[in-house]
């Protein structure tokens, strides 16, 4: 790796207890480097396609890498992330956990930035190394030799596309992100991930892009606009995570108006406008598609 880690003094919120239970430890090939895959961002809530985003990069790295997954982590940014629409980190934390126990193997939830003051994202991956690296002491092969464990970012284009956007990222953080660390960067509707990743052809070498082939466009803010229109958001979100936002009356908060709800969210281009017609305007009850 061509860099240090940027801190190796990292606070935890009280109680924090790094989560591994189902990181696995031991490499079934001994020819392949292990990786860990991280997805930072809001999961407010947590939607189907953020649980796909690591299905995708799995079989991506099976197909065209010499890598093998040795587990991967959602981490919810924390409550100082002031996001619009961000409910708190308790709630965030508990959905994620639903749904990755109730839907797979290999996926965990680290509430370490979550329960804190905000840490960017360079930050969270120095994190992520130094519990796996150093305090757990990376994998082994079968035959017992030690390997150092890759950290990688997973994120879909928007979030790529915000690096190249002035003043959202430090260049030291992005040469410690791309560079020291690397990333897979999944395909999102609405954003090029050629276009995203233009500007950061420097660090091309550690850039994976990731085409969707089954185009989805379910995002955290449409989920809240339907919660908050009494629309139903089943087999958009694992069933644990629907039942959760119920039984808690979450994102029921902003009352829908008449008028067109349009949200603008603070990251670039044209999909960051996604507007869901006001049930008045619909036909029979069926929305038409937002333009
Ligand atoms: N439909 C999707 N396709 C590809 N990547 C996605 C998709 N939804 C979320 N992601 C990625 O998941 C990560 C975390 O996303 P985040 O929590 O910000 O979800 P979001 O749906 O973009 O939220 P919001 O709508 O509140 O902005 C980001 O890297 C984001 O790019
Ligand atoms: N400078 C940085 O480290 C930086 C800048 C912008 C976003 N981020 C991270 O990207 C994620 C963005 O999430 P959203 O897509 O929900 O805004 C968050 O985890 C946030 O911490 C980090």
């Amino acid at each position: 790796m061509p860099s240090k880690r940027l801190t190796e003094s990292f606070t935890n919120p009280p109680d924090y207890a790094f989560p591994h239970h189902r990181l696995s430890r031991v490499l079934r090939n001994p020819e392949k480097t292990p990786v860990v895959l991280v997805a930072c961002g809001s999961f407010s809530p947590v939607t189907y396609l953020h649980l796909r985003m690591f299905e995708m990069a799995k079989d991506y790295v099976r197909q065209n890498t010499d890598f093998e997954i040795m587990g991967g982590y959602l981490s919810p940014v924390s409550d100082m992330y002031k996001k619009p629409g961000l409910l708190s980190a308790r709630h965030r934390v508990d959905m994620c956990t639903l749904a990755t126990e109730e839907t797979n193997t290999w996926l965990m939830v680290d509430a370490w930035e979550a329960f804190q003051a905000y840490q960017r994202t360079a930050i969270v991956l120095d994190h992520f190394d130094h519990q796996i690296n150093t305090v757990l002491g990376g994998a082994q092969t079968e035959d017992g030799e030690h390997k150092n464990v890759r950290i990688m970012l997973l994120a879909g284009s928007d979030l790529i596309g915000t690096m190249s956007e002035p003043g959202v990222w430090a260049y030291t953080d992005l040469e410690h992100i791309l560079g020291r660390y690397g990333c897979f960067i999944v395909e999102r509707a609405g954003t090029g991930v050629e276009q995203a990743t233009d500007s950061l052809a420097r660090w091309r070498h550690n850039i994976h892009l990731i085409s969707q082939l089954i185009q989805n466009d379910v995002s955290s803010t449409k989920v809240r606009l339907f919660l908050r229109r009494g629309l139903s958001v089943r087999y958009l979100l694992p069933n644990a995570v629907v039942d959760y936002i119920d039984q808690h009356g979450l994102y029921q908060d902003e009352i829908t108006s008449s008028s067109p709800v349009i949200v603008t969210r603070e990251k670039g281009a044209d999909k960051d406008k996604e507007s869901i017609p006001p049930p008045s305007s619909s036909t029979n009850g069926i929305l038409q598609p937002s333009s």
